[in-house]
This record gives C-alpha cells, structure tokens and sequence, in this order.
C-alpha cells in the first residue's frame, strides 16, 4: 500500500466529550422535536384536524384498516425500540441512558430517508413484558426497529414480534449490520481474488449481531466449516457448555482451537463485533496474507487502522466509524431498507430484501464515482479499491439506489401490499428526499477539507471564537489563527474546557514581526486620505485590521470576525485593507437552505437602495457566488410588480437592470421585474408563458438592502429555513463577517465558507 492509501490520523475528525455534550444540550435539549404538517390556525383548521373533523378518517380507518396509510402517519413513521441492554459496545446501561443513541437514529431515519420516526425506551429486561409492550404498538407504526437489545433476549424478542406484529420488525443490530457488512465483504474478496466457499472467517462476538452476521454470510454462500464463532469465553466449539445458548450452538464447529488467538492465526478475515481491543497485533500478525479485518465494536472497534498498519501494509481494514475509510455501520442500511419498505407496505423485511440490499450496496462501491457524489468524499474521488470497499453515509446515491433494490426484491418475493408501478419514477421522487440543507454544507466543508486552510479568527479571545476553532481544527477544516494573548486565550479554553492543540495558531499582535509590513500596506493604501504613519501603526493593533492585513499579504488565506462587533463597522475596517477584485464590487448575499430547495438572496448587506447599473451587477456578482456554492444560477429580479403590472416608479430600476443585464448578454438565465411567489412557484410563473426563467428562481435579487434584509430574517424566523449570512462576496481576498453574538457554530460555518472561498 502506497503512504498515501495508509490509513492516517488526519482524516479524523476528533470531538471531545464537552463537545458531544454541548451539542446535545444546546437549543432544545436533544436532537428532535415534532412539527404539525397541517396548519393549526383558525377555527376551521381545528375543526378539521380534531373534533369534529378527524370522525371521517376514524370512520374510513375502521372501514378499511388500509386507508391509515392515507390519513395518518403511520405508513412514514418508525419506532426505534430498546431497553438499552447492549448500547453500542457499551453494555447494559439502561433503558433512559439508551435515549441519546435512539435518537440519534430517529434523526439518521429523517436525515436520511425522509422517515418520520420517534425512539420509546421500554425499562423492562423481562422478554415477555417487552413483547407485551411492543405488541400493541403495531397500529401507531409502520415499522418497528428493534436497536441495543441484548443477546440472546434478542432474537427471542424480534421472533416473536415478527409472528406478532403485520408490519415490518427488523433488529438493526442484527440485520442491518449483516447487511452492511455482507456488501464489504463482497467486495473485500472481490479485491483480494477470494471465493465465498473457501474463505476463513473468524467472528469475534456472538450476540445479536454477530450470529446475524454470519447467518447472511453463510446465506450468501460461506461455508459453515469455514466460520468460527468466539465470545468471551473464546471459540464457540461443539461440545462446549459454558456460556452457551441455542443460537451460539447452532454455529459451533468441530474443532481443537479454543481462543480467538488460537482462532485467528492464518485466518482471512476477522470480524469483530465485540468490544475494544478484542483483536491484538500479534493477532492480526498471524492472519492470512491480505487479510480481511473489519473491527466493527462501537464505539471503538477492536483494533484501530493505524495498530493493524503498524503490524502489516496488506490488509484491508473497516471500522464502525466514520472517521476511518470504510465505515461498516449500519447507518449504510436502516434509512434505505425501512424506506424501502415502507414504500411498498411490505409485511416484513425478509431474506430477499436483505440480500438485495447487501448487493445494491456492493455494487454502488464498485461503480465509477459520478462528479456530483465526489463532493460527498471529502472532495477526494474514491475508487474502488482497499480503502474504498463500501459507500460512505453521504454518498447521495444510497437514497435512489438501496430502496429500489429493496422494493423489487420485496415485490418479487410477495410481501408488497402496495407494489411499485413506475420503478423509474420511483427512483426519481427517491432523490428528492434528500435534505438539501445538509447536502448544500456537507460539499462544502468536503472541498475545505480537501484544501485545507489558514483562517483567521480574529476575535481570538471570545470564547465561542476559540471553540470554534477548536472544532474548525479538529474536523479537518484547516488551521484556525487566534488573534489574542495567548494567556488569555489559554485561561479562557482552560475555564471553559477547551483543548487548544498544535492544529491551533495563537498570534499575539503585538509581539507579531508582522506589524511594519502590515502598517505600511495600511499607510499605502490610506495616505491619501489623510491618514499618517503613526495612525496606521495604531491600527493595525486593532484586530480587524490587524487580521485583515494578514490576508491580504498572504500570511492567511481566509478571515472570520463580527461575533464582537457590528457588520458594517467590521466591514469599514476591512474595507480599508483589502480591495475588491478588479471589475467586482463587494455584495452581501445570504444563503437561505429551505426544505426542498436552496435560495440566494442579494443584497442582504451593502447597498441600500441601489440603482440600476448596480442592480445589474449585484445579480452577476450573486449568479457568480451561486455557480461557487454549486448551484446554475436562475436570477429573478425582484419587485412588489410583474412585468409592469402594477405599473409603479420604484420598478424602474429594476426594469433598468434587467434591460442593462441584456445588453451584456451574461451567461445565467436572469428576468424581472417579478414578485417573488412568481419567481419561486411555478404555477404562478406559468401565467406569464414569455418569461425567461426555465422554472424557479434560485438567486433573488432584491430591489433594495432592505426588503434583502427583511425577508431573509423572516423566512428564518418565520418559514423555519436556515439562512447562512450575509456572506460578503467580491472582494480580491476572502473574508466573512458573522453577525453580531453568532455562536460557535454559526462561527464554523462561516469560517467553512471563508476557507472555501465564494468569490470563486
Ligand atoms: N458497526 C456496526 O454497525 C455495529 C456494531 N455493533 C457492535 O457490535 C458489538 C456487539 O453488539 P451486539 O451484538 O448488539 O451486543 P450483544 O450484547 O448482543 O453481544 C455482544 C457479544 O460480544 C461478546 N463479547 C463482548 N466482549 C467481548 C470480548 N472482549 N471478546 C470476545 N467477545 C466479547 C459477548 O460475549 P458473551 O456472549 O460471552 O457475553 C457477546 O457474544 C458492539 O460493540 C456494537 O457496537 C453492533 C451493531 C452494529
Ligand atoms: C451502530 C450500532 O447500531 C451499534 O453499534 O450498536
Ligand atoms: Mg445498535
């Protein structure tokens, strides 16, 4: 293996606990909550959606149980159920300690798959009682995903529930692993030039989902001789009494091999869904040539890549984590197999559709990677190959391709009570289901990670500046500069828990070399108004000017600020040291990531009442900033008229851009004047047949700084979308201004987007 395909510690995306803890803290405590998907306004809307409207449903529900689907959420709607006897790797610690986890699950359905689901932790171990309480359950829901119950309460469980329940049952654990880690070991014996009938597995663990594991495996063609089961009393060998159960037996084999050292030595594949550190170097020493380990404990798997790269260079290594390549989890599967399923109101999730799943999955890896999915791999374009052997979680293609792979299957094995009639169209309305606000970011921080850069915060010595940086430097954004004492800035993190490491820059102005190179910059630009020497020396002590500065002599690449102060006053600062790029001016356009769809709104900072020539340069400089973020700019100018309708003189500048636009006959699709519902709905727009736009607007040009203003914080406050900005674009070196307070997070994704650098 080449230095470069090793796996390394720089991918790794590192958080620390009080992160982990914040983040579940922050806002709403938890990662969910539950919106109404109809209007509650007036009288009349309650009247429907309660008493006494909601008696037809009841009535058509009663009549035909199938028309739930059609009025109720059930038919999108999981439950993700535990007792949280084996949560991750981490053992039995309880039904209400489990709740992080389950919800994290609910939101990767939502994420994901566009699945509604809601976690109940049911604080029972007794089996019975569990099933007494899930039985009932099935009108609420459309699926039941059974996570982190222990082995072998497991399958007794999910056996009796499938019997039970008419809907689908499914233990992720179990199922969902197997399937995940079925597709990388087709692979993984693609690349190794292995059959499935002669290849040597060693499975560490024997619950929940190491029985499953192997049982899909052997499905797909391993030989039972060929696979030995251990646990923590070592290998699972028949005859053996302590520690056993009915589902370890119906696996154990004839052998003299006791512990999993013993087990290990000239195997080709280790499978570890155990705990950390189950497989040792000397282990992984003893394997076969290019052996196969997939250490899936979570969440440490049981040996790391770097300890397997320190002992051999041939094998191929996965992890249940995302920051290693190859990540064997089952996130890969539950989203797209319960999509899937729901899709076409299978009864159950059944072999069929888990091998289907298991191949379409094996398959995406193989395949060439399209440019639009390459983002999705921290801007590198993976082959197929020993450190790409699965898809990552991002890949967008999971949504259209898994489901489908799942309904066919469940079609043709006869479980589908609503069989698919168009695939193709079906493959399509898959892809819209994905969240685009994610989709938008995760690009973007994929290609920042890829470059990564220097970026100045400049308010080095404001606590939420110095975690961001932190957590800028420890998801591999690029090197964060803290512009402040150091003492400070240590006494601050130490109060506050932050670990400042060597990924971190801390530049105290006034011990900085940099300072006369930096005031005689400021002195050439500024001498002429008036400015001398001396006031420049004392400004760049300011922060702004002293951070600006270092961008524009290229000591950083990027700038980040405003957390302390007012927008414009950073901006007049900044303004002062650097230009905007020749034939550019400097707008501000705010990035407003709706459900379904990504709009850009300009102005939303510099001009405020701006005419027509500036109109026109306004939606070039946004249509740029637009093709940067990714998206085919479509510009509408807009106004409260319609292409004269209302007739008003406050759209004659509108109508001065769209004319001057013309005459340069730029290369975006522009028109106007227009109202914005004309320009975002295309019903609307389809009353005026001649306009220009091939469907909706995706960059609005404003025709004023403070309509810009208001309807971006509006639709934030209001429409529930998220709005990132303004960004300021145009100027010749890239910098951001945050809004006055912003928090550490809304400091990452502007420092994201200064690294990332929308001028183009
Ligand atoms: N990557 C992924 O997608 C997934 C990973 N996992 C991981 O797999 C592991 C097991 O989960 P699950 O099957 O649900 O849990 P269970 O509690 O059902 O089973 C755990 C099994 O691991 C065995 N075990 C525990 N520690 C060791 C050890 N040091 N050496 C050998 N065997 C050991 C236990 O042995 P005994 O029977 O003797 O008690 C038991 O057989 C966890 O780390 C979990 O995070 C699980 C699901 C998905
Ligand atoms: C990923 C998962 O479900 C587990 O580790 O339990
Ligand atoms: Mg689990």
């Amino acid at each position: 293996m080449s230095e470069t395909e090793k796996p390394t510690t720089k991918t790794r995306i590192a958080i620390t606990d009080q992160e982990a803890l914040q983040f579940h803290a922050r806002g709403r405590p938890g990662k969910f909550e539950i919106m109404p998907t109809k209007p509650m306004a007036t009288q009349r809307d309650l009247s429907l959606a309660y008493s006494p409207g909601v008696a037809a449903p009841v009535r058509a529900i009663a009549d035909d149980p199938n028309t739930a689907y059609d009025y109720t959420i059930k038919g999108n709607l999981i439950a993700v159920i535990t007792n949280g006897t084996a949560i991750l790797g981490m053992g039995n610690l309880g039904a209400l300690a489990s709740k992080p986890v389950m919800e994290g699950k609910a939101v990767l359905f939502k994420r994901f798959a566009d699945i509604d689901s809601i976690d109940l932790e049911i604080d029972t171990q007794d089996v019975d009682a569990f099933v007494a309480a899930v039985r009932y359950l099935g009108p609420s829901f459309g699926g039941i995903n059974l996570e982190d119950i222990k082995a072998p309460d497991c399958f007794i469980i999910e056996s009796r529930l499938r019997e039970l329940m008419d809907i689908p049952v499914f233990h992720d654990d179990q199922h969902g692993t197997a399937i995940i880690s079925t597709a990388g070991i087709i692979n993984a014996l693609h690349l190794t030039g292995r059959s499935l009938k002669d290849t040597k597995l060693v499975c560490n663990g024997a619950g929940a989902a190491g029985i499953a594991c192997i049982e899909l495996l052997k499905a797909v063609g391993f030989s039972a001789e060929n696979v030995i089961l251990c646990d923590t009393k070592g290998v699972v060998y028949k005859g053996r009494t302590d520690g056993m159960n009915q589902w370890k037996s119906a696996h154990a084999v004839e052998t003299d091999k006791r512990s999993l050292a013993e087990a290990v030595a000239g195997a080709d594949i280790f499978f570890g869904l155990s705990a950390k550190g189950a497989l040792t170097p000397e282990m992984v020493a003893s394997m076969a040539p290019n052996p196969i380990i997939f250490a899936m404990a979570n969440p440490d798997p049981e040996i790391t890549p770097e300890e397997v790269a320190a002992v051999r260079d041939d094998a191929i290594v996965a992890t249940g984590r995302s920051d290693y390549p190859n990540q064997v989890n089952n996130v890969l599967g539950f989203p797209y197999i319960f999509r899937g399923a729901l899709d076409v109101r299978a009864s159950t999730i059944n072999e069929e559709m888990k091998i289907a799943a298991a191949h379409a999955l094996a398959r995406l890896a193989r395949e060439d990677v399209p440019d639009e999915v390459a983002a999705a791999y921290r801007g590198v374009r993976p082959k197929f190959g020993p450190q790409y052997i699965i898809p990552v979680p991002f890949d967008p293609r999971l949504i259209s391709e898994i489901p489908v792979a799942v309904a066919k299957a469940a079609m043709e094995s006869g479980v589908a009570r609503l069989p698919i009639v168009d695939m193709e169209a079906y493959r399509q309305s898959l892809s819209a289901r994905r969240d685009p606000v994610a989709g938008t970011l995760q690009r973007i921080f994929a290609k920042v990670r890829a470059q990564p850069k220097r970026v100045v915060f400049a308010e080095g010595e404001e606590e939420q500046v110095i975690r961001a940086a932190a957590s800028f430097a420890n998801q591999g954004l690029g090197t964060p500069v803290l512009i402040g004492r150091r003492e400070r800035i240590q006494k601050i993190a130490e109060a506050a828990g932050i670990d400042i490491h060597e990924g971190m820059d801390v530049i105290n102005i006034v011990d900085s070399p940099r300072l006369k190179a930096y005031t005689d910059h400021l002195y050439a630009r500024q001498w002429r108004d008036g400015f001398l020497h001396r006031d420049c020396a004392r400004l760049v002590l300011d922060r702004n000017y002293f951070a600006s500065s270092m961008v524009a002599l290229g000591d950083a690449d990027a700038m980040v600020s405003g957390t302390t102060r007012h927008f414009h006053s950073v901006l007049a600062d900044v303004r002062r040291v650097i230009d905007p790029r020749p034939d550019h001016r400097v707008i501000g356009l705010s990035l407003v990531l709706a459900r379904g769809r990504t709009v850009l709104i300009a102005d939303t900072a510099i001009h405020e009442s701006p005419s027509g020539e500036q109109l026109a340069y306004i939606a070039e400089e946004a249509a740029r900033a637009a093709r940067r973020l990714g998206y085919e700019p479509r510009v509408a100018l807009l106004a409260f008229s319609n292409f004269g309708q209302p007739p008003g003189e406050r759209t004659t500048r509108v109508k001065e851009a769209v004319a001057i636009l013309e005459r340069r006959k730029v290369d975006f699709e522009f028109d106007g004047e227009m109202s914005a519902d004309v320009a975002l709905d295309p019903a609307r727009m389809a009353a005026y047949p001649l306009c220009r736009l091939k469907g909706p607007a995706n960059v609005l040009v404003m025709p004023g700084f403070h309509a810009a203003q208001i309807s971006s914080s509006m639709v934030e406050v209001l429409g529930g979308s998220m709005v990132i900005g303004p960004l300021v674009v145009g100027f010749e070196k890239s910098v951001q201004i945050v809004q006055l307070g912003a928090n550490d997070r809304e400091l990452v994704y502007m420092a994201a987007l200064a690294a990332y650098d929308v001028n183009g």
